[in-house]
């Protein structure tokens, strides 16, 4: 029998940061301040985004041995798609602050890696364009719903024809945060024109917009994306528009969680946005502990929030989630080394968690329950 090997690290790649808080330092030495402050921050005092990393030491990994692990793997099938381990890249708008090819590159990264890429509405480039960069690629989009339904409408329409493969409706954004170092850097980065290509290219935006010129998209944007009035009618609008998937991304209540099943969701992402809109509000890895019993596997769990290790991701996924997802550590590795530095960031992780699952005695991700877990007091 074959043994699969568990090298660590790859020649091409020895001269860049292992750790992510290397990599987060090296970012913040090259951004300008606005922008670094902008990704690393949260709401508020940061109590959530604080907790989404605390809360995994709560959380031991209980091993089992001499199961013979030599052939385990971390494959994984999400919505009928392989992924090379369990991991997404959260959608994260404005890629362009950490490099010139933005998302086209983290979406080439993550096409190479074999996860999932999050394309979010935001982006510095077109939905059209990333797709174009990473047609190989499980690409999904991220749609801020806008207040314009044709516009919602328009979007997830043109997703579906580039080629992307799951619609997330990111649906904790009513109302945008309180984000304190922002308003002291005079920070908005909607006016630095880096989030309104899928603006400019949709005509059903266009024609919303009166008097459509460069002056006025983004004040247009603004009124479509933040709007306190958004309710589940309106989402459910989109089963209309679309054959893919609808995930909800920002989810934490088990009540919302369950609705969402009963509406006939497709899937959930368990988040509180990496603790950047309700300040104080319950960490990631605690709200998928409370909602994942309540879904018991009917539809696909996605957690994000705080994930910055293997253990993490095993952790995240013996308390019921299917899948993980990552935002800020791979814009720290694409404001370092672009798309190489993205690839480095999922690779790694992908050694770890590999590591992670054979250590504990567990060949295959479904093998992860609860009973590989112990709660410290
Ligand atoms: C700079 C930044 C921009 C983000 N932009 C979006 C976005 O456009 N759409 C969205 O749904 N979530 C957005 N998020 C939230 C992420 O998708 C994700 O929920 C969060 O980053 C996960 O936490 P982590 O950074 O601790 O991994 C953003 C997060 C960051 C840090
Ligand atoms: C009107 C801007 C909406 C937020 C865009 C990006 C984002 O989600 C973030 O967390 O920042």
């Amino acid at each position: 029998m074959g043994t699969k090997s568990f090298t660590s690290i790859n020649k091409d790649t020895k001269d860049l940061p292992i750790f992510i808080e290397e990599w987060e330092a090296k970012a913040k030495e090259k951004m300008d301040k606005g922008s670094f402050d902008y990704i690393r921050s949260g709401a508020g005092d940061e109590e959530t985004l604080q907790a989404n990393r605390s809360v995994f030491q709560k959380w031991t990994i209980l091993p089992r041995v001499l199961r013979n692990v030599s052939l385990s793997s971390a494959n994984t099938i999400l919505y009928g798609n392989e992924l090379s381990f369990p991991l997404l890249l959260s959608p994260v708008g404005y890629q362009g602050l950490a490099d010139k090819e933005g998302e086209k590159a983290a979406a080439r990264a993550a096409a190479k890696a074999g996860v999932p890429y999050i394309a979010s509405t935001v982006s510095t480039y077109s939905l059209e364009d990333i797709a174009a960069a990473a047609p190989e690629g499980n690409n999904w989009f991220q749609l801020y719903w806008s207040r314009n339904k044709e516009v919602s409408a328009s979007m997830v329409k043109r997703a579906e024809k580039a080629g992307f493969r799951a619609i997330v409706v990111t649906v904790d954004t009513g109302l945008l945060g309180w984000r304190k170092s922002d308003y002291k850097n005079g920070f908005v980065p909607l006016m630095e024109c880096l989030g309104d290509a899928n603006y400019r290219n949709d005509p059903a935006f266009q024609k919303s917009v009166p008097n459509w010129n460069d002056a006025n998209i983004v004040a247009g944007i603004m009124d479509n994306i933040l709007h306190p009035d958004l309710n589940w009618e309106d989402v459910l609008f989109l089963r209309e528009h679309t054959t893919l998937p609808i995930i909800l991304k920002g989810i934490l209540h088990p009540k919302d969680a369950k609705k969402a099943v009963d509406l006939g969701f497709d899937g959930i992402v368990v988040s509180n946005h990496g603790g950047r809109q309700l300040d104080g509000a319950i960490s990631s890895l605690d709200a998928l502990q409370l909602i994942s019993p309540v879904v018991n596997k009917q539809i696909p769990l996605i957690m994000d929030g705080g994930i910055r290790s293997g253990a993490d991701m095993y952790k995240a996924i013996a308390l019921g989630a299917d899948a993980v997802a990552i935002g800020r550590p791979f814009i720290y590795g694409l404001a370092v080394s672009g798309e190489v530095g993205v690839l480095s960031i999922i690779n790694n992780l992908k050694k770890e968690f590999e590591l992670t699952l054979a250590l504990s005695g567990e060949v295959s991700v479904k093998d992860i329950t609860a009973d590989n877990l112990f709660r410290q007091n």
